[in-house]
C-alpha cells in the first residue's frame, strides 16, 4: 500500500505487543511506513487520569485572562508557559489556538557564552497560581506518557528489525518531554481557518489526546487531507522528524494540520512530544538491505534543516515558532539561526 491509497487512520491495540507481538508488529509496520499516523488502544493509561487531564485543562482555559497572562511564555527564556491565540506561528502564519507548554522540570543552566545554545531550553516550567492542581496532574501525565512512548519506541525498534534498545540514548536519563495543552476557538472567534498550519512534528513520537471536537487532518502523498477525528480512549500517535532522520526516510514524519472548529464550538487537545535528551545525538540505524532499499532519504527543506544533535533541532523549532520569546531572550541566536538555515546539515 502506498500513502496515495490511504483512506483512514489505522487502529492498533498496544496490549498485543506483550501477548501477541507478531500481530502487533504486523499492524505497526504498515501503519508506521505507509501512514505515519495511527490510533492506539490498549495503552494502559487510566481513564481517570485522562479525565483529570482534560478537566484540569478546561479549567485552565476558563481562568480570567489576567491569570493566564501571568505565566505568558514571553517571560520564559526556556519557552515555557502560556501563549495567547495568534501568538504562535507555523510557516510564518498565525495559529489560532491558545496553549500552555510544559517541558521537563529542571533548573536553568548558566548562560556564560561557553555552553551550546540549546542549554537555554532547560529551565523551570511556569505554573498558574490560580490552578494549583494543574502541576501534579500534568507531572503525572508527563511521567506516564514518557513510559508509554518509551515502550512504543521499543516496538518501533523491533518493527525496524533492530535491537529492542537501539533508541536507548533517547530515553535513558531525561528525554525531552514536551506537553502542549491546546484550545482552538471556534470560527466565530477567529479570523482564520488555521488552527495550526500544516507541519511535521520535530521529535521522535507524538501522542495526542483529543477531547470531543474534530479538526485534526493528515496529509496523504497525493495531497488529500483525511480526518483523524477523536476516538474515545485512544491516542493518536504520529512520527516526528527525528525518527525520519534515524531511519534515513524509511519512516516519514507525516504532515498534519488542525482546521478551526465551527462557530459556537471550540476544540481541546493535549499533545505529548517525545524528543531526545538535548545533549544526545540521533542514532542513524543500519537498516537491513530490504528496508534500506525503501528508505528514500530524509526530506531536505532549506527552511527546515535537520540536525543530529537533539538540542540544536529542538532550539531551531522553538525559535521559529515563538519569535516573541526569541526576540526578547535570544536575539543573539537569531543571527546564527539565519546562517544555519542557509547551510542544511543533515
Ligand atoms: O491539536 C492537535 O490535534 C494537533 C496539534 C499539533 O499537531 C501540534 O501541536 O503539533
Ligand atoms: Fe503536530
Amino acid at each position: 500500500m502506498s500513502k496515495t491509497t490511504i483512506q483512514s487512520i489505522p487502529v492498533l491495540d498496544f496490549s498485543l505487543f506483550e501477548t501477541d507481538p507478531k500481530t502487533f508488529l504486523d499492524a505497526l509496520k504498515p501503519a508506521a511506513r505507509d501512514v505515519g499516523f495511527f490510533y492506539l488502544t490498549g495503552h494502559g493509561i487510566a481513564q481517570s487520569l485522562i479525565d483529570d487531564v482534560l478537566s484540569a485543562s478546561r479549567r485552565f482555559f476558563s481562568l480570567p485572562e489576567a491569570d493566564k497572562l501571568k505565566i505568558e511564555m514571553v517571560n520564559s527564556p526556556h519557552f515555557r508557559g502560556y501563549n495567547r491565540v495568534g501568538q504562535e506561528l507555523t510557516k510564518g502564519q498565525r495559529d489560532w489556538r491558545e496553549q500552555i507548554d510544559i517541558g521537563s522540570e529542571a533548573a536553568a543552566l548558566p548562560v556564560d557564552g561557553g555552553q551550546p545554545a540549546w542549554t537555554r531550553l532547560q529551565g523551570p516550567n511556569l505554573w498558574p497560581d490560580a490552578l494549583p492542581e494543574l502541576k501534579p496532574i500534568l507531572l503525572e501525565w508527563q511521567s506516564e506518557l514518557t513510559k508509554l512512548s518509551t515502550r512504543l519506541l521499543k516496538a518501533f525498534a523491533v518493527a525496524l528489525e533492530q535491537d529492542r534498545d537501539i533508541f536507548e540514548t533517547i530515553y535513558a536519563g531525561t528525554p525531552n518531554q514536551l506537553i502542549k495543552i491546546i484550545r482552538y476557538p471556534g470560527r466565530d472567534a477567529t479570523g482564520s481557518e488555521q488552527g495550526v498550519g500544516a507541519h511535521k512534528d520535530s521529535g521522535f513520537l507524538t501522542l495526542l489526546l483529543q477531547e470531543k471536537q474534530k479538526g485534526l487532518e493528515v496529509e496523504t502523498e497525493d495531497g488529500r487531507w483525511i480526518e483523524a477525528e477523536p476516538r474515545p480512549g485512544t491516542f493518536v500517535v504520529n512520527i516526528g522528524e527525528l525518527l525520519e532522520l534515524a531511519t534515513d526516510g524509511y519512516l516519514k514524519a507525516t504532515v498534519h494540520r488542525v482546521v478551526t472548529p465551527p462557530a459556537g464550538t471550540d476544540r481541546l487537545s493535549v499533545a505529548f512530544f517525545l524528543g531526545a535528551p538535548f545533549d544526545a545525538e540521533v542514532p542513524l540505524l543500519d537498516l537491513a538491505p530490504h528496508l534500506k532499499a525503501q528508505a528514500g532519504g530524509v526530506t531536505r527543506d532549506p527552511h527546515n534543516p535537520l540536525f543530529r544533535n537533539s538540542g540544536q533541532n529542538a532550539l531551531k523549532s522553538r525559535l521559529r515558532s515563538h519569535p516573541d520569546v526569541a526576540a526578547r531572550h535570544h536575539a543573539d541566536l537569531l543571527v546564527a539561526q539565519a546562517r544555519a538555515e542557509a547551510v542544511p546539515v543533515a
